[in-house]
């Protein structure tokens, strides 16, 4: 792909994998940002709102290598609670570390463990109820950071709110996670008591757009309609194998276009949504940028990236010939794609969803769909995961044109896909380790906060 020689981020910047440069730097601080501020009901989009600058050390996270997913590395020999923890005098500070193992970064690793004291709970310890009655007994003593390094493991424990959250030492400085979102932890609350809650989602913002590209491809070129009619019925030697087949051959044409020239309307302007900007736009796939944040971003970033800002979500909307989520959650858990936003779109629209299923109501989006009003959507999160909606998969499966005469396949549906690669656990494991490192042994800022704007409201800063 050819890109603008001006675009650093993308030229220069492997991430998760590669050197987070002064372009980064920016990105870090327009994406891993806070989005707990409650919206008035008016502006439903808690998109990406900037947090205050952080000088941000340049650092490097190893090259992946093959032999990167095969390393085996030796644990902390503390790999399950160490009962003396709590009555004892730690040597060095101590990391509860909630999931698997440490896989691809051995040598940031052993700089971890010779800071800290790693203690790796065993499972049935990270269950709420037992991790409710391991910090009720101080059982791990007075530890300063909490390191979940997998996305996949280390939630056994469900939402970090107030009935955990109260329960967590003084000591705690820092909670560094992998994963962009941060719906799991009340990032306000941890911050009102002093924690800074780092995410990692500069990791996966390369996946999450590779992702993306995919999936918007998909809702002009109507992907799962051409691969279903090769498919299922061809699977059971169905009859109506060869018509379906001719069927998609000859129709998918007329209702397939280009991106190129169409307007791509991001709700979300942070890394991620940047990344997909770059990728679809020009020179590459040739869309229109247009976004919608709260907060407007630098005028260097907009022209880098021809990208138009829209000052509220209706007017987004209303340009764009595909619209794609990629903010985090809102703080209430309430969506903005509902039947009233999507009232704002022009008819045949698309839609497509990275971000969180929370932020869709799944039916309003299924009315818009029958209707027309949306003519093809890719979600790749889901409100009620790891349950799908019915009507939706029925429109992936369906094979014949329905009774209003539109076609098959007219949605995409993955399994909360888009970041999960190797080279973003890499960057998980990194980044979380760094966040930590930086702000228990250094006493330096974190890389990545997401909650500094409400650590420093307590503290009257
Ligand atoms: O959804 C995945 C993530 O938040 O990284």
């Amino acid at each position: 792909m050819n890109l603008p020689s001006s675009f650093p981020l993308v030229k220069h910047q492997k991430l998760g994998c590669g050197v987070v440069n002064e372009r980064s730097r920016h990105l870090v601080s327009t994406m891993a940002e806070p989005t707990n501020t409650p919206m008035p009901a008016s502006t439903p989009v808690p998109a990406s709102t900037p947090r205050s600058s952080s000088p941000l050390q340049q650092y490097s996270i190893p090259s992946l290598t093959p032999n990167a997913t095969t390393a085996t590395i030796p644990l902390w020999p503390s790999t399950t609670s160490s009962p003396d923890t709590a009555t004892r005098k730690p040597q060095r500070p101590i990391v509860l570390h909630i999931g698997d193992p440490i896989k691809y970064n051995p040598d940031t690793y052993a700089e971890f463990n010779a800071a800290f004291e790693v203690i790796r709970p065993p499972t049935p310890e990270r269950e709420r109820n037992e991790l409710i009655r391991a910090l009720k007994e101080e059982r791990w003593g007075h530890f300063s950071a909490i390191f979940r390094p997998f996305w996949g493991t280390g939630g056994e424990m469900g939402r970090w709110d107030a009935e955990l959250i109260d329960l967590l030492p003084s000591s705690v400085k820092v909670f560094a996670s992998a994963g962009a979102g941060f719906d799991w932890a009340d990032t306000k609350l941890l911050g009102e008591r002093g924690i800074i809650y780092c995410n990692s989602g500069l990791a996966a913002a390369e996946a999450v757009a590779d992702f993306s590209v995919a999936m918007i491809i998909s809702t002009f070129r109507h992907l799962p309609w051409c691969m279903n009619a090769a498919t299922f019925p061809h699977l059971t030697s169905s009859s109506d194998a060869r018509s379906t087949f001719r069927e998609c051959h000859a129709r998918a044409t007329a209702a397939s276009h280009n991106p190129r020239g169409h307007t791509l309307g991001l709700i979300g302007f942070g890394n991620i949504g940047q990344q997909i900007a770059a990728k679809m736009g020009n020179p590459a796939f040739g869309m229109k940028i247009a976004y919608y944040d709260v907060v407007r971003k630098p005028a260097a970033v907009e022209s880098e990236l021809r990208a138009t800002f829209y000052e509220k979500l209706e007017g987004l909307m209303k340009v764009s010939d595909c619209v794609v989520l990629c903010t985090p959650a809102s703080a209430d858990g309430r969506p903005i794609i509902t039947a009233e936003t999507l009232g704002y779109l022009r008819p045949g629209t698309r839609f497509v969803n990275i971000a969180r299923g929370s932020l869709v109501d799944e039916e309003a989006l299924a009315d818009a769909l029958d209707s027309g009003v949306v003519r093809a959507a890719a979600l790749d999160v889901h409100m009620d995961e790891p349950s799908v909606n019915e009507r939706l998969v029925r429109m992936v499966t369906g094979l014949g044109f329905d009774d209003r005469g539109q076609h098959p396949g007219r949605v995409m549906l993955t399994c909360h896909n888009a970041g999960g690669t190797v080279e973003t656990h890499v960057g998980f494991e990194e980044l979380s380790m760094r966040n930590i490192l930086r702000v228990v042994r250094d006493g330096a800022e974190a890389v990545t906060p997401v909650n500094l704007h409400w650590l420093r409201e307590k503290k009257g800063v």
